[in-house]
């Protein structure tokens, strides 16, 4: 699969190149062939669009009640058919999409008088809803022949080419000012300083954003420059291509020659020992060459336990800069631009509201946002704290997310670089007895767990060992106390937080 990779012809043109198109009309095709034209034509026709992010195929359906029934119904045939275009390791993901969305209405006004349409659209949200991290990137929709007559509706269809974000829609507060300044002088200056810079934080609060933003304004700044962005999953499958078909050298070439290289969800690698010495060298070439390297990860490079050295180090040896969760403040901009940008008319109190329940991720936060506009779209009505409420409660419950003791030890042994058997264990030795306490101080703070119950998944241990593990774990954070994780000291504060913002993930 290609990534999103855009470069300049020899006549000096600034478009971008979208090869994603084709897979996705192959996919189309093909599902369509597998599970019966009168079934492509009830779900995916007329109200789905496709988009390709790397080695994953988003299917856009109009409503979150839609992603629910689509995943029970196609992500077999789906992930089948992705997994033909796409290659192995292909994945579907069902999500909430607002030109699906418009998609149906209008085809549902074109022809209202189809029952079957009414039964679909009597499922638009008045629940959760998902903005795809990646939504300005619809690559190619549905095609629709009851509509092709229509000129209007059809110019809407057309495909459209990956659009990234703006670094100047990028609301500022107190916790992302500075990486938004860094990515300013970057865009400007590419390789000059700061190289690699390196975003981390926790989910769906800007780190995309800031990429793409970095991305669109080196290409205006630049416009004959090559700049390449990818996930670091699909730089992993491109080299295991490579290595597959011996095409080692071209691979090298093309990923070495670019003159910034933008590589999301470094996380990736701490994982794939395999991929992480080409990574590095192709970043050290980079770099020694005054070229740029943007990065992005849910976590400090000291924190990627299992990284190389000598990669986590050369990530230290340009600036890594953390993104925080937005203030109460900076939630409310972002609401209110959002609602402008999509002339949604809303009452402040309902604002207020948007802003001081969706407070840990933006992603959710603009799905909310989307969720009020469909109720404007649906009755014409402003939206006011009421209805807000309304709309927004069952979201606002799904936002809640539920963290097993399970989903706690992967998360802390996955930092520590400790075996779960070990950590569940009766062991007393020391490099466990901080990660066990710190992964019973978390089941009481995430899981309604007592405290006996939570002994006993601890090799054991009776009530009072999780009572003072907690206590002792209060009183780090209190005091702010450190934490050792392989050679390097951490604030007991930055490790909760890190392992809270990965929970939240799942
Ligand atoms: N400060 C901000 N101002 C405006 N929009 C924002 C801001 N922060 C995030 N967003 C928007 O929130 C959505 C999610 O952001 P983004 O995809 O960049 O998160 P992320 O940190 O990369 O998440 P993940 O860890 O899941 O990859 C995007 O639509 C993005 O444009």
């Amino acid at each position: 699969m290609p990534p999103e990779w855009s470069h300049s012809s020899n006549e000096g043109s600034t478009q971008s190149i979208s090869t994603d198109r084709p897979y996705a009309e192959k996919f189309q095709q093909s599902l369509r062939q597998l599970i019966g034209e009168s079934r492509y034509q009830k779900w995916f026709q007329n109200r789905s669009t496709v988009t390709i992010h790397g080695d994953v195929l988003v299917v856009g359906v109009a409503s979150p009640f839609l992603t629910k029934w689509m995943s029970k119904e196609f992500q077999q045939p789906a992930t089948q058919i992705a997994r033909e275009c796409l290659g192995l390791a292909a994945q579907v993901r069902f999500e909430v999409d607002a030109a699906a969305a418009e998609q149906l209405s209008a085809f549902q006004s074109q022809v209202s008088s189809s029952s079957e349409v009414k039964s679909v659209v009597t499922t638009l949200p008045h629940s959760a809803n998902e903005e795809s991290k990646d939504g300005s990137s619809v690559t190619t929709a549905a095609t629709l022949p009851a509509m092709k007559k229509n000129q209007k509706i059809r110019g809407r269809l057309a495909p459209r080419r990956r659009r990234f974000a703006s670094l100047n829609d990028f609301v500022t507060g107190p916790g992302n000012h500075v990486p938004h300044a860094m990515a300013k002088i970057v865009a400007e200056h590419p390789g000059e300083q700061y190289n690699p810079l390196y975003y981390y934080g926790g989910v769906g609060i800007g780190k995309t954003h800031l990429l793409e933003g970095i991305h669109r304004e080196v290409r205006q700044n630049y416009p004959d420059w090559q700049v390449m962005s990818l996930t670091a999953e699909a730089f992993g499958n491109y080299y295991t291509k490579a290595l597959y078909e011996k095409s080692l050298p071209a691979f090298r070439k093309k990923f070495r020659a670019v003159d910034v290289l933008i590589v999301d969800d470094i996380d990736f690698l701490d994982a794939k020992k395999g991929f992480q010495e080409e990574f590095c060298h192709t970043i050290q070439e980079l770099i020694s060459y005054g070229r740029q390297v943007v990065l992005a990860a849910d976590r400090h490079p000291r924190m990627l336990t299992h990284l190389r050295p000598e990669l986590s180090t050369r990530f230290l040896s340009g600036l890594v800069t953390r993104l925080e969760s937005p203030d109460l403040e900076t939630r409310r901009e972002i609401v209110r631009r959002h609602t402008d940008k999509l002339s949604l008319p809303v009452t402040d109190d309902a604002i207020d509201f948007v802003a001081t329940k969706f407070s840990r991720n933006v992603r959710e936060l603009i799905g909310a946002i989307n969720c009020l506009q469909t109720y404007h779209h649906m009755t014409k009505r402003m939206v006011g704290i009421t209805a807000a409420r309304e709309i927004l409660r069952d979201l606002e419950r799904d936002c809640l997310k539920i963290v097993r003791t399970s989903d706690i030890q992967h998360a802390v042994c996955n930092l520590f670089g400790v075996q779960p058997e070990d950590l569940i264990s009766a062991k007393r030795s020391r490099n466990l007895s901080q990660p066990r306490m710190l992964a019973m101080y978390l089941s009481r703070q995430w899981t309604q767990a007592a405290y006996h119950e939570i002994g006993k998944q601890y090799g054991g241990r009776n009530h009072s060992t999780v009572m003072s593990a907690e206590k002792r774990m209060k009183q780090m954070l209190e005091r702010n106390e450190s934490i050792q994780i392989s050679t390097r000291k951490w604030s007991a504060q930055e490790i909760v937080s890190t392992l809270e913002e990965q929970l939240q993930v799942g």
